[in-house]
């Protein structure tokens, strides 16, 4: 069983893969390109790819036959596979779901608190040595305590999210979804998502990509914002129209923005880059030791079970 890897792992993974299968770990830590995806697919029985490695309809379709039988996709979020596509060529998808959850919803926390608060202008300032001293109007950014929040994609991480907004910072929870959630404070299902985003202080995305969510955030439901409205996507850049959320952050239709994902990653447009009422940060949602040890370690537990045999304990 030839397995390969995709991008230079924790120490902790590359060593449990080099124990346990014939890997081959890529020691580029960018996108694969189209000849290696076909290569991996041609030549590799089990892949581990990851956010960025394009494996779309026409790639599968340019390998008839392939080798491949897994790709076990190191994250919970698998837009960049075209699962249809995979399933179509026998190839099952699995992906990393939990281990992700609450190191994304703390950066979503920083993303809300830091652009209300106004932290990355304020550390801005002060490391540009132009701080003139503390006075009573200075800075003054957004209180959160007793502002409303409303999530969009109520899932593992949305929760968390609203959990850390009610018990963490005393906010109303408000959200979106076709049917009510159980959790274990108040929170309002708003189904429809303009009266959400109307309703709300921060308007926080924690959807899947993919071809259903894309744009969901678009001029329509921007406008919907209050004008002292902050958007927060922790997401995928593709859910927000990019386009339509700078003109809105221009115009001053809403106060402000936290993005830690960006609709053509990694570029990130200068208008974006150029607002001091924008908090961006470079995918950062589960940058921790632990965290990427444990995606690693239910990447691996995929492959494992792929090739005992066993049903797949992560299948998308
Ligand atoms: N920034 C990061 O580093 C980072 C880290 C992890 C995950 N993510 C993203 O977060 C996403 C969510 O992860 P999760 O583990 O919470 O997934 P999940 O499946 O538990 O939650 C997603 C939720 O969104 C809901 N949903 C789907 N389409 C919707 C729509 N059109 N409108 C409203 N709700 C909709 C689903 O019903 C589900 O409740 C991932 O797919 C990934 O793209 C980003
Ligand atoms: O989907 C995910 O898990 C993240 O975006 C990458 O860690």
């Amino acid at each position: 069983m030839k397995l390969l890897i995709a991008r230079p792992m924790t120490a902790a993974v590359e060593a449990r893969a080099r124990a346990e299968f014939d890997v081959e770990i890529r020691s580029s830590t960018l996108p694969m390109s189209p000849d290696e995806m076909r290569r991996a697919l041609a030549e590799f029985d089990v892949v581990v790819p990851t956010l960025g490695d394009q494996f779309s309809a026409t790639i599968f379709s340019e390998v008839p036959q392939p080798r491949c039988k897994l790709l076990a996709n190191f994250g919970v979020g698998y837009n960049h596979i075209d699962v249809a596509a995979a399933q179509t060529a026998g190839i099952h998808v699995t992906n990393t779901p939990g281990a992700v959850t609450d190191a994304t919803a703390d950066i979503a926390m920083i993303l809300l608190l830091s652009t209300a608060r106004r932290a990355g202008e304020g550390e801005r300032l002060v490391r540009s040595g132009n701080w003139q001293g503390w006075h009573p109007t200075q800075m003054l950014g957004h209180h959160v305590t007793g502002k409303r929040v409303g999530v969009v994609g109520m899932g593992r991480i949305g929760q968390a999210i609203a959990w850390r907004c009610h018990f963490g910072f005393g906010m109303d929870v408000a959200y979106q979804s076709r049917t009510p959630k159980e959790v274990e404070f108040p929170a309002e299902n708003i189904p429809d998502l303009k009266e959400l985003a109307a309703a709300v202080d921060f308007l926080v995305l924690a959807v899947p990509g993919g071809a259903q969510t894309r744009h969901l955030i678009n001029a329509p439901v921007l406008e919907a914002m209050k004008p002292t409205g902050i958007l927060i996507n922790i997401a995928r850049g593709e859910v927000v129209d990019e386009s339509s959320l700078i003109a809105a952050l221009q115009s001053g239709q809403i106060a402000g923005a936290g993005l830690d994902v960006y609709e053509f990653e990694p570029t990130v447009p200068q208008a974006l880059r150029d607002m001091e009422n924008v908090t961006i940060l470079p995918h950062l949602g589960t940058a921790t030791e632990e965290v990427r040890t444990d995606m690693g370690h239910i990447a691996l537990d995929n492959v494992a079970a792929f090739v005992a045999g066993r049903s797949l304990p992560n299948p998308v």
